[in-house]
C-alpha cells in the first residue's frame, strides 16, 4: 500500500509538468492527508485567500463520458453536427473528416481496438457503445507510472461501475490484462472524473477526464473552491473563498442549486456516500429553501421541509401550520414534478417561460431548486438565443432577466460558496441587462454606470481564463469596466454591433 508521502511525490511530480498558465503564480499550500470524512483529502498548511490558484492539474485521461444521454460525435473533434460522420472502418469508432482520421488522437486509438479479434463483423459495432468505452480504453495508452498513479485513486467497484467494458466485450475478444485495466480505469473514473466543460455556447461531445489531483478533493455542498479548464483541458482549481489552514479543501460534486434530496441522492447514487455536510443537516439549507414544497394544505401559504434532513425517509413538516406529512407523499409530489419537466422542451425558451411564469410556481416555491434552475434557463436564453436577442427582447422581460439574475446572486450569496463559477456567470448576465437597459436609454447610464462597471468586473475576476467564459466577456469588460477612458457612445458600440 502507497503511503501518503510516495502519494504526494507522485502528486508533485505530476503538477511540476503542467506548463503553468502565464501570470498565474503558484505555490503549494495544502497537503494530502488522511479527512476527517474517510479516505484521503487536501488540506490547507496555510491560510489561502480568495482567488489564489491552489493547483493546475491535467488529465492522465480523457474522452467522451458514458452516459446514454449523451450525444456522441467525432471521437477526435467533438464534433456533434456533421453531414459526413462515419464509421472507421478498422474500429467503428465515429469521425467526421478524413483530417480527424489522420491524427495521432485518432491512430493511437484505432491501434488499441483494431488489434482485438471481432466476435461480430466491425461494420455491425454501434459507434454509441465505442465513444462511451473510448475513454477507460485509452487507459491502455499509459506508461507504466501512469497506470501506477490511476491505481492509487479511489475507485468504487459495485456491479454498475465497468459496464461500458462488459458491453465491449460482446464484441471483440480482449486479452484478460487488458479487460482488467479498463475495469479499472472505469471504476477510477466514475469516482473521481471531472466532466470537462465545453467553450461557451459551443454544442459538442461532453468529456471527461481523470484529473488525479482533483480527484483527491473530498464533496462538499458549500465548496471552498472554483475550477475551469482551458483549451489545453488544463484544470485550473482556485479559492472560491478565504480557507484557514487545517481546513479541508473541497469541491461539490452535485449540482450547487439543487435541493438537499436531490444532491443527497445523486451523491449516494454516483459517489456511494450520503453528504452529513452542514448544509444537508439544515432543512432550509441556509434559507434559501431550495428543496421547500408548497403546504398541501390548500389555506396555508406555508412551506414543507424535512424534519430530519439527513434521514432519507424523514418526515416533512409545514414552517407555517406544522402539518406533518409522511415521507411517500413527498417522494409522489417530487416523482410527479420530475414528470413535468421531463416532459418540456428545454430548446424552446417560450414553453420554459410559460411554464415558469404561469405553471409551475403554482405548486411549488419560487424557491425550489426546479424554480430556480428555470430562472437559470431564461436568464441564459434571454439576450443570446434567436428570437430573444437584445434587439427582440421586450422591455418586460429584460426586467425579467435582470430581477432573476439578482435574485438567484442572492440565493448563491446566501449558500455561502463564494467566488463560485455560476456567481461569476450571473454577475456577467446581470452586466449585460444592465448595460442593455442603458444602451436603451442613454439618460439612464450615469444612474447605472457604477453598478455596469461593478458587475462586469467582478464576472472578469471570476470567469477569466476560463474556456466557457462568455467570448466577450474580455472585451466588455475594456469598453464597459472600470477605468475606461472612452466617451459614452464608444463605450456602447460594442452593444450596437
Ligand atoms: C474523488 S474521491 C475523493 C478522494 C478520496 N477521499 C480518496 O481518498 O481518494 C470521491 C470519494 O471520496 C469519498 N467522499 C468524498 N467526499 C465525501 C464526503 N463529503 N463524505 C463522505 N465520503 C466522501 C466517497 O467515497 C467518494 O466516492
Amino acid at each position: 500500500m502507497l503511503s501518503l508521502e510516495q502519494l504526494s511525490q507522485m502528486v508533485k511530480e505530476h503538477l511540476g509538468l503542467c506548463e503553468y498558465v502565464e501570470g498565474i503564480e503558484y505555490a503549494c499550500k495544502w497537503a494530502i492527508e488522511e479527512s476527517p470524512l474517510g479516505g484521503r483529502g487536501l488540506i490547507a498548511t496555510e491560510d489561502i485567500m480568495a482567488g489564489e490558484v491552489l493547483f493546475v492539474d491535467r488529465p492522465l485521461i480523457h474522452g467522451p463520458r458514458a452516459g446514454t444521454a449523451q450525444p456522441q460525435g467525432c471521437t477526435v473533434c467533438g464534433n456533434l453536427d456533421s453531414d459526413n460522420f462515419y464509421k472507421c472502418s478498422k474500429c467503428a469508432l465515429l469521425l467526421c473528416s478524413e483530417e480527424c482520421q489522420n491524427t495521432d488522437v485518432h491512430f493511437n486509438d484505432c491501434s488499441i481496438v483494431s488489434r482485438w479479434d471481432n466476435k461480430e463483423p466491425i461494420n455491425e459495432v454501434d459507434y454509441n457503445i465505442m465513444s462511451r468505452a473510448l475513454t477507460p480504453i485509452r487507459a491502455l495508452l499509459l506508461n507504466e507510472d501512469q497506470r501506477l498513479f490511476m491505481g492509487y485513486l479511489q475507485a468504487h467497484t459495485l456491479p454498475q461501475h465497468g459496464a461500458e467494458i462488459r458491453t465491449l466485450k460482446e464484441y471483440f475478444e480482449i486479452p484478460e490484462e487488458e479487460e482488467q485495466l479498463m475495469t479499472l480505469a472505469c471504476c477510477a473514473l466514475d469516482t473521481n472524473a471531472y466532466q470537462i466543460a465545453t467553450p461557451y455556447g459551443k454544442k459538442e461531445t461532453s468529456l471527461r477526464g481523470l484529473y488525479p489531483v482533483s480527484g483527491l478533493m473530498n464533496h462538499n455542498c458549500v465548496p471552498n473552491t472554483r475550477y475551469y479548464f482551458n483549451s489545453d483541458l488544463q484544470m485550473t482549481v482556485k479559492a472560491a473563498k478565504p480557507i484557514r489552514c487545517g481546513a479541508e479543501i473541497f469541491s461539490c460534486y452535485s449540482g450547487v442549486l439543487w435541493g438537499t434530496p436531490a444532491r443527497r441522492t445523486h451523491l449516494y447514487k454516483t459517489k456511494h456516500f450520503f453528504c452529513k455536510c452542514d448544509r444537508c443537516a439544515d432543512p432550509t439549507e441556509r434559507g434559501t429553501l431550495l428543496g421547500a414544497l408548497k403546504c398541501f394544505s390548500k389555506l396555508c401559504p406555508g412551506y414543507l421541509l424535512p424534519v430530519e434532513p439527513l434521514k432519507t425517509n424523514s418526515v416533512w413538516r409545514c414552517l407555517e401550520c406544522d402539518m406533518r406529512v409522511p415521507y411517500a407523499n413527498i417522494c409522489t409530489i417530487q416523482g410527479a414534478l420530475g414528470g413535468l419537466m421531463g416532459s418540456l422542451n428545454f430548446e424552446n425558451v417560450g414553453e420554459l417561460e410559460n411554464f415558469l411564469v404561469n405553471r409551475i410556481t403554482k405548486y411549488i416555491p419560487k424557491t425550489n431548486q426546479i424554480a430556480v434552475d428555470l430562472q437559470c434557463r431564461l436568464i441564459w436564453a434571454f439576450g443570446e438565443v434567436e428570437g430573444y436577442r437584445w434587439h427582440e427582447l421586450s422591455e418586460s422581460r429584460l426586467a425579467l432577466k435582470e430581477s432573476l439574475c439578482r435574485g438567484t446572486l442572492r440565493t448563491v450569496a446566501a449558500l455561502g460558496v463564494g467566488d463560485a463559477h455560476l456567481r461569476g456567470l450571473l454577475l456577467y448576465h446581470l452586466h449585460a441587462a444592465l448595460a442593455e437597459r442603458a444602451r436603451r436609454s442613454p439618460d439612464l447610464y450615469e444612474e447605472l454606470k457604477s453598478e455596469i462597471e461593478s458587475t462586469i468586473e467582478q464576472a472578469y475576476y471570476i470567469l477569466q481564463g476560463d474556456i466557457s467564459a462568455p467570448p466577450d466577456l474580455e472585451l466588455r469588460r475594456r469598453y464597459l469596466g472600470p477605468g475606461c477612458d472612452k466617451p459614452q457612445e464608444e463605450r456602447f458600440f460594442i452593444l450596437d454591433a
